[in-house]
Formats: structure tokens, sequence, C-alpha cells
């Protein structure tokens, strides 16, 4: 089991090392081997997604992932910045299938912004297609407008498009996900405008036909977006694209007490993936030992139980996050009265005697 480990910025790193130590504690034969990317690798390579990086990826079974950003950088030509490297890897990796389940542990439902009636109980799976759509299409840029409201104007411009293999495959995980939990399968699209979208509409109903079992229901992302704080638990398995999916899935976290909470699996027809927390890298919290490191602990969860078919040991992971929740350790972000404010590495710590404790008893 070949692990790169990729922090990259801000809260990256400090996350990265608790999620780090949980693997060590499960004494499992991993190899790890870490490397710069993002804002860290520009500043020490001139490439916020080095050659070496890039190549530890690739060669490696899984990716264990930070974060990357900082607004130091965003006046940096585009191909330099540190979001770079992860659209670099997903697109490389071709890591087209993103899970970002929201859940809500039973102990974190006064965390959310919502009603505890509404999301006691909540087990949705966002899946986002993750190397198309508007954040990989050509040409896009920068040049005078020759037609609408004001030719002769400077204009920026972006490419939509979706080809049919890439909404089938999509399509496919998203079904198949749904069998194995409660058969439905919300599409969410913008057919009434985008042609895009009306082709995404199609296609994942032309799929459908091969899956009878699993109920399919339609729905425009405006619509979604209401809904998923509305009545988020009539959704089961959401299938959207990658920058709908981007959206909601920031949306979903709140349902869960925080996006600190958030974890997720991007992977390729392989089963190679990158495991990465769906948030940023925080950098108005970063440095100060602040940050949730839950997010990225349940992301290495995922990767045992993706990647590794290491069920045990993700199950042993996920009931130390549980009970370490349930002993009323927070860190700042889902903290409550009644509960036990502790730090980033504070609650690495529990995870790991939570770990260790199972392990010792057997
Ligand atoms: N996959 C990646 O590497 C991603 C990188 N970014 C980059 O991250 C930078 C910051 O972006 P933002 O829009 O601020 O999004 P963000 O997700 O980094 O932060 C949004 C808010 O959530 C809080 N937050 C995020 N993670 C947290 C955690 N684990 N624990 C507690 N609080 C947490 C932050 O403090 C902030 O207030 C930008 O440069 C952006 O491009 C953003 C999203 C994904
Ligand atoms: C930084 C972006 C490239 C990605 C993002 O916001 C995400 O994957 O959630
Ligand atoms: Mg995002």
């Amino acid at each position: 089991m070949k692990i790169a480990v990729l922090p990259g910025d801000g809260i990256g790193t400090e996350i990265v090392a608790e999620a780090v130590r949980v693997l060590q504690a499960l004494e499992l034969p991993i190899e790890m081997e870490s490397a710069l990317v993002g804002g860290a690798a520009y500043e020490a390579h001139g490439h916020p997604l080095p050659e070496s990086t890039l190549k530890l990826a690739m060669d490696a079974d899984a990716v264990l992932f930070g974060a990357v950003g900082d607004w130091k950088y965003d006046k940096l030509d585009r191909p330099l910045r540190p979001e770079q490297a992860i659209l670099g890897l997903r697109k490389h990796l071709g890591l087209f299938a993103n899970f970002r389940p929201a859940i809500c542990y039973p102990e974190l439902v006064g965390a959310s912004s919502l009603k505890p009636e509404l999301i006691a109980g909540l087990d949705i799976l966002i899946i986002r297609e993750l190397t198309g759509d508007i954040y990989f299409g050509q040409p896009r840029g920068r040049r005078t407008a020759t037609d609408g409201h004001f030719p002769g104007a400077e204009e920026a411009f972006d490419t939509m498009r979706y080809s049919k293999p890439e909404i089938e495959r999509i399509a496919h995980v998203a079904f198949q996900a749904a069998r194995k939990r409660n058969k439905k399968v919300t599409s969410v699209d913008k057919a009434n405008v985008l042609e895009t979208f009306q082709f995404w509409k199609d296609v994942v109903t032309e799929v459908h036909a091969q899956y009878p079992d699993v109920e399919l229901e339609h729905m425009y992302v405006d619509n979604a977006a209401m809904q998923l704080v509305r009545a988020p638990k009539k959704f089961d398995v959401v299938v959207t694209g990658n920058m709908f999916g981007d959206i909601l899935s920031d949306e979903a976290s709140m349902l869960t007490g925080s996006i600190g909470m958030l974890p997720s699996a991007s992977l390729n027809t392989k089963n190679q993936g990158l495991y990465e927390p769906s948030h940023g890298s925080a950098p108005d919290i970063a440095g100060k030992n602040l940050a949730n490191p839950l997010a990225t602990i349940l992301s290495a969860a995922m990767m045992l139980r993706f990647t590794f078919n290491q069920t045990e040991a993700a199950d042993r992971i996920e009931r130390a996050v549980s009970s370490v929740l349930a002993s009323g350790l927070r860190t700042t972000d889902i903290w409550s009265e009644g509960t036990t404010k502790v730090s980033t590495r504070g609650m690495g710590d529990a995870v790991v005697a939570a770990i260790t404790k199972t392990i010792t008893k057997g």
C-alpha cells in the first residue's frame, strides 16, 4: 500500500499531519512518501505541481491530499496558481468520480445551522463529476468582444462542455452507488437554460434504463440548492457536474455541522484514488492549530475502504471518530455549550488514542 502524501498549503499541513498519525496508529503495512504541492511547491520549485510530485502521485496507489491556495497567489498567472495543482492531479490521474458523503453524526446535530429535526440521521452522497465541465473546457480566456451588449469591450469567457462517455460513466457510478444505498438518484442540472445540461439530463435518463430498480429524479440546480436546506433527508445519491457539485457539496457540509466534517474520495477507472477534505486551505485560520482535521481523517478511512479494500481498518477510524465526538471533544468549528474545545492536534491525539485502545483490546 503506497500512499503519496501531499499536504499543500494553509491548514493542509496541519490536518494531513493528523490523518498520517491516524494511519500510522493502525499499524498496517503502509508506505508513505510526502511531497510539496500548491503554493508550497511554487515557492520551492517555481511550479504548483512539479514533475516529481506528479510522478509520486501517479506511481502511488492512493494520494492523501490536504488543500492548496492562498490569497497571496491570486495575482499569479493562472497556470502558476496553487489551485492548478489539484486540477492537474485530477486531470492527469483521470479522477473523474468524486464521492462527497454528507453524514450528520448524532453528536453534531446541534452544531448544524439547521433545525435538528431536519438533519438528525442525515446520510446523503453527492457524486460530482470531476474532470469535465466548465472547470476544464477549452477555449477560455480574455479578448475583445465582437458582439454582445458591448462590442469592442474587454470580455472573458469559459467553455462548459460534456461528452456522452463522460456523462455515461459518472451516471453508472451514481446508479451503482445508489443500489448499495436507498436506490434513489437525483440528477442535478440546469437543462432549462444550458445545452450542456439538457444533454446531461438526456444521457443520464438513457443510462437509467439499465437500472430499473433505482429511482431517478431530475432537479434543476437552483431548486436543489433550496431543497438541500429545506428537506435534505429526501435525497439519497445526488449526481451532478463539476461546478454544481463543487457548490452543492459546500452547502451540504453545513448539514453535517461544519465543512471540517466533509471528506471526499476522487477515483479513476483503476480504483486509484485521491483523498482530501472537501474544504480548502482556510488561510484565515492557518497555522493556529484551530482547523478540524476530521474531514481529512475520514478521507483516510475512505482511502482504506475504496482503494485498499481494508474495510475493518476503515471502520476502526470511523468508530474512533464517533467515540471521540461522543466523548464531547470538539474543534472550534463544531464546538457548542457543554462540549470541550480541542485544537487540531488535540483532536488528532484523541482519535489516535481511540484507535490504539481498540487495537489493544483486539
Ligand atoms: N481542494 C483544494 O485544495 C481547495 C482549495 N481551495 C482554496 O483554498 C483557499 C481558501 O478558500 P475559501 O474559499 O476560504 O474556502 P475554505 O474551504 O478554505 O474555507 C472556507 C471557510 O471554512 C473554514 N474552514 C475550512 N476548512 C475548515 C476546517 N477543516 N476546520 C475549520 N474551519 C474550516 C475556513 O476557516 C473559512 O472560514 C483558496 O485559495 C481556494 O482556492 C478551496 C477549495 C478546495
Ligand atoms: C480549488 C478548486 C479547484 C476546487 C474546489 O473548490 C473543490 O474541489 O472543492
Ligand atoms: Mg470546493
